[in-house]
């Protein structure tokens, strides 16, 4: 399932190594969930070689899909007007994480759609570090991230036990992990790193 078809997050050409006669033991399809961008660059990646080895399900904003005991919703994210960019609610066993990421402060259509919802773990933007702006476009920085926070807590948005972890940081911040957690430490919001697995 992906957010959009920047370099970052999506590299269609990988695809290839699943076709028939490259990998061995398939039995099932993979299933590409995404925009129209994620759909079209998948299959002119693989052409004539997707056979039966790919599926591909278009998602739209707000439009709930069932995968699984999983309920997902695509959500609009803030981040480039050249493409529908999706942040992600997924719901599964009385759990619901909020996956807000590639974005800025939240899209309007967002905001709404979470009123009256429960998050029991929101993963936010935070590839920027001060950016002296509250409501930062495309990516957040640390005064957004607290923005949201403010926000979602005035909503009653954060379940009892709700937790916020920030990920995706630049380098070009000049923050290290151990500066980010000082910074974000009093508002108990977690920062990720690599390899980090969380339990809801
Ligand atoms: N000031 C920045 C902004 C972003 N990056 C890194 O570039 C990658 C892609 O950014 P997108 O805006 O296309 O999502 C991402 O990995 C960022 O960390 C950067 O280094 N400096």
């Amino acid at each position: 399932m992906f957010t959009h078809t920047h370099y970052d997050h999506f590299n269609p050409d990988d695809l290839f190594s699943r076709v028939e006669g490259y990998a061995h033991g398939i039995d099932k399809p993979l299933t590409i969930y995404g925009n129209d961008a994620v759909i079209g660059r998948s299959i002119a990646a693989l052409g004539q070689y997707a056979g039966d080895r790919f599926e591909f399900q278009l998602l739209r904003p707000f439009q709930a899909i069932s995968l699984g005991d999983r309920v997902v919703t695509p959500l609009l994210a803030n981040h480039d007007r050249t493409e529908t960019c999706m942040l992600f609610y997924i719901e599964k066993d009385g759990k619901r994480l909020f996956y807000g990421n590639d974005t800025g402060w939240l899209h309007e259509d967002t905001w709404n759609w979470l009123k009256g919802k429960v998050i029991d773990l929101a993963i936010l933007d935070c590839t920027h570090g001060y950016t002296h702006n509250n409501r930062n476009p495309n990516h957040m920085g640390i005064e957004t991230v607290l923005e949201v926070q403010r926000v979602l807590q005035e909503e009653g948005n954060l379940s009892k036990n709700g937790q916020i972890f920030v990920t995706h940081f630049t380098h070009n911040s000049g923050l290290l992990h151990e500066d980010f957690e000082r910074i974000f430490e009093p508002a108990g919001i977690k920062v990720a790193y690599d390899g980090l697995v969380i339990h809801i």
